[in-house]
């Protein structure tokens, strides 16, 4: 039987995982507690190892020490389970490794004896500039065969050709079918539900094009600033950090055709029509459809917090921004004058990612002329928190004296209450389980990021020749005041029912 489809007993995860970066802050705050997760559910195979690599000294028991206080302080405290952890705990073998150098990495093939008949998974939990190095130390010492998969973590690079050479360096020691590349969003619970909502429900397959749609919203707005990043951060921006990738994802789950079926390419091939067909921004779109912003000293839940320029480490003549708001559209049959208006922030009001679809009005009005401009659907994703999905519909007030006046009302579907028993599952849990079943199409393929890299270097050049300073918004607000006439400048507003 082939390592890539072989799922061990009773369908469960039948792999063995070597995590570097073990220590690191992804590792700890994200990945142990998500594999955790899968072993209290059952998913994980009885043989299934996982060796953390790290550059430390520490012996075994230190190193279950450290993923023990990290679980305890990452997972909730209901699903802490003693005996879950237990035996999470006894899968762990740990070796400390630089993983620059060669030296070293024949400890990974003395551990691979044991698990031979299944598939390695590779997780790369460190910097990209290390990708390169450690694939080829791994291919170099012996470790890998056939059946190896290597994960990725974003970012893949700085523009496209930092991007091409980390994908050649990758792509020179594991083929693109081993080749996982993470972006977190692909793996939340309602990011899929695009996916199950658009092609399984008819009444939405009929209206999902520029007949009936008039434009698309997308808030990514984040509460938290730069965490401690600067080093990272400040060289990324907003654009970088969360709009190449995270929004990229969403604009082509809501844009792309269907499909012919679930397999990871037939989406994969979807998705780049869509980064393809993006319109690409010229100079005189830039003070019309763009607002780059910089957050300053604000208050966020009665809180003061600094502005981005005074964040620790910070560079107060950095032009870096910390929020981007656009207006894009897709050029193709589909979505042609559709706007796809997007923003993304940090140090926001609140935590809010957030799709509204707006639905054309009827051909013809014949209700109270004062309400008209209620008169149209809006289908609200609701990515995080309280991951759901409302179908705002128009419906008679009631009351004798209302005669026919219209009401807004949402069509709810609240994945909490309606389904109360299932636990939405953080989105690397799921994002995990994929790997090691060996389902690429949660994952992001090389065409992927190279096309959606292209179109952003296309606005980052175009901001360079301008070289102009962001626009300034407090902490604690919805961003520049700029980005609410860019949407404005068009008889349209932010969908503010949050
Ligand atoms: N943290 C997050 O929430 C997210 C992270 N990512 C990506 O995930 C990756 C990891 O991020 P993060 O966990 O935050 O980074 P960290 O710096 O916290 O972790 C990286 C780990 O790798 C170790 N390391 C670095 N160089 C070497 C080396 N030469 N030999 C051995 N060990 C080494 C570090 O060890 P030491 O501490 O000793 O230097 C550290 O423990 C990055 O690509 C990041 O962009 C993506 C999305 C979110
Ligand atoms: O990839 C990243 O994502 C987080 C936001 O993720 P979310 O799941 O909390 O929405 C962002 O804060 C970070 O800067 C970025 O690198």
């Amino acid at each position: 039987m082939s390592h890539h489809t072989r799922s061990g007993q009773g369908g469960r995860a039948d792999i063995d995982l070597a995590l570097f970066g073990a220590l690191g802050d992804l590792s700890q705050r994200k990945l142990f507690p998500a594999l955790y997760q899968l072993d209290r559910e059952g998913l994980l195979d009885n043989r299934t190892r996982l060796l953390g690599l790290a550059r430390q000294e520490l012996d075994i028991d230190g190193f279950k020490a450290k993923v023990e206080a990290a679980l305890k302080t990452y997972v909730k405290a209901e699903e802490q389970d003693r005996a879950a952890l237990k035996r999470f705990l006894a899968r762990l073998d740990y070796r400390q490794l630089d993983f620059t150098s060669v030296e070293g990495y024949a400890a990974i093939r003395d551990w691979r004896q044991e698990g031979l008949e299944r598939p390695m998974v590779v997780y790369l939990a460190v910097g990209a500039s290390l990708y390169g190095d450690i694939c080829r130390h791994l291919e170099a010492s012996g470790s890998l065969d056939e059946a190896s998969r290597v994960v990725v973590e974003k970012p893949i690079g700085f523009d496209l050709d930092s991007s091409n050479e980390i994908n050649d360096a990758i792509g020179a020691v594991f083929p693109e079918s081993r080749t996982y590349r993470i972006d977190h969003y692909l793996g939340k619970e309602t990011v899929q539900n695009l996916i199950a909502m658009r092609f399984a429900n008819p009444l939405f397959g009929t209206q999902w094009n520029q007949n009936h749609i008039s434009h698309v919203e997308i808030t990514v707005a984040e509460q938290v600033g730069i965490e401690g990043r600067w080093g990272y951060f400040d060289q990324a921006g907003q654009l970088r950090d969360m709009v190449q990738n995270h929004l990229l994802q969403l604009v082509c789950l809501i844009a792309m055709d269907p499909p012919a079926n679930l397999d990871a390419d037939a989406i994969r091939d979807e998705k780049v029509k869509v980064l393809k067909a993006l319109r690409p921004f010229t100079d005189d779109m830039l003070g019309r459809d763009v607002v780059r912003g910089q957050y300053v000293a604000g208050t966020i839940n009665g809180k003061s917090v600094p502005g981005y320029l005074e964040e620790e480490g910070a560079n107060t003549e950095s032009h870096t921004e910390s929020f981007v708001a656009m207006k894009t559209g897709v050029e193709n049959w589909r979505w042609a004058g559709v706007p796809f208006y997007l923003r993304t922030g940090k140090r926001m009001p609140e935590k809010l990612s957030q799709i509204v679809i707006h639905f054309r009005q009827q051909p013809h009005y014949i209700f109270d002329p004062d309400q008209r401009g209620l008169a149209a659907n809006k289908l609200v994703i609701r990515l995080q928190p309280e991951e759901g999905i409302a179908l705002e519909v128009l419906t008679k007030d009631s009351g004798l004296d209302k005669g026919m006046r219209l009401r807004r009302g949402p069509l709810h579907l609240d994945f909490n209450s309606a389904f109360p028993k299932s636990r939405i599952p953080d989105a690397y849990e799921r994002l995990l389980l994929e790997v090691m079943k060996g389902q690429q199409y949660l994952f992001v393929r090389r065409d992927e990021v190279e096309h959606a890299w292209r179109w952003c270097d296309s606005l980052i050049a175009a901001w360079e020749d301008r070289d102009e300073a962001p626009r300034r918004y407090p902490a604690g607000s919805w961003g520049p005041v700029a980005s609410i006439a860019m949407i404005t400048q068009d008889g349209r507003s932010w969908y503010e029912d949050y």
